[in-house]
């Protein structure tokens, strides 16, 4: 067992703060971490030995960051479709045919290259958790090789059979498949199950077949989470809420019976909020603010897909829900770290705390609001020299 003293740290962002103080804030702190776990934080002057230390020289230390909202695994190009939609296009998830295509025809070899590139890019902007969803297969074993080759670098995959009635198939074909026999081969490699609930794209599915699918999914053992209020106000929020899924994701068109359903279910379904997906389609920007004014559990995370958001940067979301959304620096970073640790409902990462894993980010300036002032600067990195660490 070795153990890392992490030093000179001007300002340390535990995210596990009282309700008067929740990021938290030590001055003068330092932390231990043995085989990968924190297990010492106080005054560096009062520092027990340890068999290694790093000093972050003056910087502010924080959390890892939770992605937990991740397309990664895809192949192909869809830059000409984000660059119809600068002039005007809109969005409707037509364009995933596009990635099937292409996925389906990559080799495993080729679709881990791919996700081991853009893992690497997610990782070294401070994002040490970031689930995984299939998706992009549409047919059995390309959705079963997805989630297989996902589980290789993460235990939080996400079966998403029904992200879109593929073309040519047979509505009621297709729920059956993803509901029997593809759900079967894929619940071995996933934790959660998710749908593309949108009645305002002629691709993704109803609030009905989005029941239908969470239900046996949950038969099969997965947790529910679920894609909706994208393109509209729609079933999504409450058909969430209803069956307590992990977490709603966009939840760009909130009505007011969505906003108390998510106030009432705060304790299990969180509102993963996307906003690099608003930024790449040019549709409103949910509102955080109200969100967090009702009490609902907000999440943020980066969705990284070719379709609505080819970015896996954890600051740029913080960014942007900072200057588009009415989020307080503050509670930004609370939601890419606690309130995606909740979405995923693992206690053990997105704070440092006694017990969690020793997932630390360093950051590149004294103080953590420099994380939105700074905008497009890469100044957080992950410290990854911490023996022992691990997803
Ligand atoms: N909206 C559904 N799925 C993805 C986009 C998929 C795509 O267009 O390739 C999303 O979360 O935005
Ligand atoms: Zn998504």
């Amino acid at each position: 067992m070795a153990s890392t003293l992490v030093t000179g740290i001007s300002q340390l962002v535990t995210c596990d703060g009282e309700p008067d103080d929740p990021l938290g804030l030590l001055r003068d702190a330092a932390v231990i971490a043995e085989d990968g776990v924190i297990t010492w934080i106080g005054p560096a002057a009062r520092a027990p030995e340890a068999d290694g230390a790093i000093d972050v020289e003056g910087r502010c230390v924080l959390p890892g960051f939770v992605d937990s909202h991740s397309h990664l695994i895809f192949a192909g190009d869809r830059a000409s479709e984000f660059a119809a939609r600068m002039t005007g296009t809109p969005y409707d998830g037509g364009g995933i045919a596009t990635t099937v295509a292409a996925t389906r025809a990559a080799s495993d070899d080729e679709l881990r290259a791919l996700l081991h590139q853009r893992l690497t890019a997610a990782r070294a902007l401070g994002s040490h958790t970031i689930e995984i969803k299939s998706g992009y297969g549409l047919e059995t074993e390309t959705e079963a090789r997805l989630l297989r080759l996902a589980r290789e670098v993460t235990e939080e995959t996400t079966y998403l059979g029904a992200h879109v009635v593929p073309s040519g198939s047979d509505r009621r074909d297709y729920l059956d498949l993803v509901t029997g026999e593809m759900l079967a081969a894929c619940a071995p490699h996933a934790r959660f199950v998710d749908v593309f609930c949108e009645p305002h794209s002629p691709h993704a599915f109803t609030g009905e077949e989005s029941e239908e699918v969470l239900r046996a999914g949950i038969g099969a053992g997965l947790t529910p989470r679920l894609h909706g209020n994208q393109l509209g106000y729609g079933p999504g929020i409450q058909l969430a809420c209803e069956m307590q899924a992990a977490s709603v994701d966009h939840c760009t068109f909130i009505s007011d019976a969505d906003l108390s359903a998510l106030a009432d279910s705060r304790d299990t379904t969180v509102a993963t909020l996307l906003p690099g997906v608003e930024f790449s389609t040019r549709q409103p920007y949910p509102d955080a603010r109200r969100l967090l004014d009702a009490g609902v559990s907000v999440a943020l995370a980066s969705d990284c897909n070719p379709g609505t958001c080819y970015s896996s940067s954890m600051p740029l979301m913080i960014q942007l829900a900072v200057r588009e959304m009415g989020m307080t620096v503050a509670e930004a970073l609370l939601a890419a770290t606690r309130g995606g640790a909740a979405a995923l409902r693992r206690g053990n990462i997105g704070s440092i705390t006694l017990g969690a894993k020793a997932h630390l980010n360093v950051l590149d300036a004294p103080h953590y609001e420099h994380l939105a002032y700074q905008i497009g600067v890469p100044l957080v990195s992950p410290i990854t020299t911490i023996e022992g660490v691990n997803a």
